[in-house]
């Protein structure tokens, strides 16, 4: 038998958000001996130093958590969580919530956009429905989840993070959950709704103002839940935005580095920034979403995006497009020879 999760109870569920909040602040550290021989390595290659910018980053990055001085890209997993939202009974969405399951389907069957990305960079894509699909209740009237489901649902998120990965993919797909990601936005830092509230899917401009509305009544109506990180997450949240912390949570617990999707992942793994100051860390955000708050967001939780392609789709597709630039950041660390094996001048 493995031995158990020091952050799991002997039935696999955090049994309390005391439990959870413990998890979310005993954080192992990088490993800064494989990340120094990596700079160190990185300063001996044939180019000016720092001429690679973010890509000698990435190396040290994806090293220092992996703990191995040459960092490995083979085993690559895309998660995409998926999840349903009772706010869209608020007409927050432009799309009926039948299609989360329908994508569900669609990603099964290889159809849709993350299955194409994912084949791309050579990544092993799983979908994770969370809840049973079932949605959330409408966070306009009180919190969207029990503390049970809401600790459930991150377990579930937790337990799909495999011990051996060298690079997790996260994202997700959930009808409604960019109002979910505003809302929780803007509860963690603050600022009108209209700063954090998007067109999604495509709502036009009336139907941002109606959302920022309805993100405005989620706000008052659980005031009382939110001086706490975890508990804004269960008030505003959803099913699949926990899972994705529960998987980024997972991660840094099993030396997982994480590239992040776009907004709604952002907004998903905020908490874990506010509960713990690098508590992401570990995690490196692929892309700038076209969704308005997510430059804003990214700054929040201290992460610069890799790319900015204007994308707006979710299902972890900026995650994956991210991983090309990953493959080629180590190709050039592993491959390049140093100043003294290709016999080129050192600088004056
Ligand atoms: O994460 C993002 O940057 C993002 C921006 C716009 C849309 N989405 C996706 O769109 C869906 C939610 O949009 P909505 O309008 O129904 O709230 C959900 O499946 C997300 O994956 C995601
Ligand atoms: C069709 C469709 C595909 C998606 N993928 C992620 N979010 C989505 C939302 C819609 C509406």
């Amino acid at each position: 038998m493995p031995p158990l999760s020091p952050f799991s109870t002997p039935h696999g569920l955090f049994s309390s958000m005391t439990d959870l909040h413990a998890a979310c602040q005993q954080l192992p550290t990088p490993d800064t001996a494989c990340q120094q021989a990596i700079a160190t390595r990185e300063a001996t290659l044939t180019k000016p130093a720092g001429s690679l910018g973010q890509l000698e980053g990435l190396t040290a990055w994806l090293g220092g958590w992996q703990q191995r001085r040459t960092p490995r890209l083979e085993n690559i997993l895309v998660l995409v969580f998926a999840g349903n939202h009772g706010v869209v009974t608020q007409g927050v969405s432009p799309w009926p919530p039948e299609v989360t399951t329908q994508m569900v389907h669609n990603f099964r069957q290889g159809g849709a956009a993350i299955n194409q990305l994912a084949r791309q960079a050579q990544a092993e894509l799983r979908v994770v429905p969370v809840h049973d699909l079932a949605p959330t209740a409408d966070f306009t009237t009180g919190p969207a989840m029990t503390e049970m489901d809401f600790l459930k649902a991150v377990q579930t998120g937790y337990n799909a993070v495999p011990e051996e990965c060298d690079l997790l993919c996260l994202g997700e797909m959930g009808i409604g959950n960019t109002t979910a990601a505003a809302a929780l936005a803007a509860a963690l830092f603050g600022g009108d709704a209209m700063l954090w509230a998007g067109r999604g899917t495509g709502l036009d401009d009336a139907g941002v103002r109606h959302k920022a509305r309805v993100i405005e009544t989620a706000l008052t109506h659980n005031a009382a839940l939110l001086g706490d990180p975890l508990e804004t997450a269960r008030a505003l949240g959803g099913y699949e935005l926990a899972a994705l912390l529960g998987a980024t949570l997972a991660a840094r617990h099993k030396n997982v580095p994480v590239m992040l999707d776009g907004y709604v992942c952002t907004a998903a793994v905020a908490p874990l920034a506010r509960l713990a100051e690098h508590g992401l860390a570990h995690t490196w955000l692929s892309h700038c979403s076209a969704e308005t708050g997510h430059a804003r967001l990214a700054r929040a939780v201290r992460l610069r995006p890799l790319l900015d392609l204007d994308l707006r789709l979710g299902e972890a597709s900026g995650a994956a497009l991210a991983v090309p630039i990953v493959r080629a950041a180590l190709a050039c660390h592993t491959g390049m020879a140093t100043f003294a094996q290709a016999a080129v001048s050192e600088r004056a």
